[in-house]
């Protein structure tokens, strides 16, 4: 009902702000379009599921996502594919990978500090009476 989409209005403005500030961050910049597949002709051989920045914005907007939840399951394969597709000691794969590994840990000190957990209940409860 109205209350309903009132909650998934508010829970779409959440995830747009957390997503807009992670794009805003230099540190995350491999990370906020699609990885160029004519730059890295193989990288769809080995990353099933590619993900980033913009397409997680584009997903909100569509509406994708009714919890927090669902949208982790989406950020969170930006810094693993990062960490698959990138895995040499070399030191370009371990300057992407400590950027991956921080962007875990900022999307996780993000929602700790500002998703309160009575929020993402009742989108849990909207999702599955659906
Ligand atoms: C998320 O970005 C990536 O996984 C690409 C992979 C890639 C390899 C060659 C070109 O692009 C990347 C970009 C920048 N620095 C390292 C790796």
């Amino acid at each position: 009902e109205e209350q309903e989409e009132d909650v998934l209005r508010e829970l779409r403005l959440f995830l747009r702000n957390v997503t807009e500030r992670l794009s805003l961050d230099r540190r995350f910049k491999a990370f906020t379009r699609p990885v160029d597949i004519e730059e890295v002709p193989d990288y769809l051989m080995v990353i099933k599921k590619p993900m980033d920045l913009s397409t997680l914005l584009t997903n909100i907007d569509e509406h994708k996502y009714v919890t927090v939840s669902e949208f982790m399951l989406d950020a969170d394969l930006i810094w693993q594919n990062a960490l698959e597709y990138n895995p040499d000691s070399d030191p370009m794969d371990r300057h992407i990978r400590h950027r991956a590994c921080a962007l875990k840990d900022t999307v996780r000190a993000i929602l700790r500090d500002e998703l309160d957990e009575d929020f993402e209940r009742v989108c849990e409860e909207i999702k599955e009476s659906r």
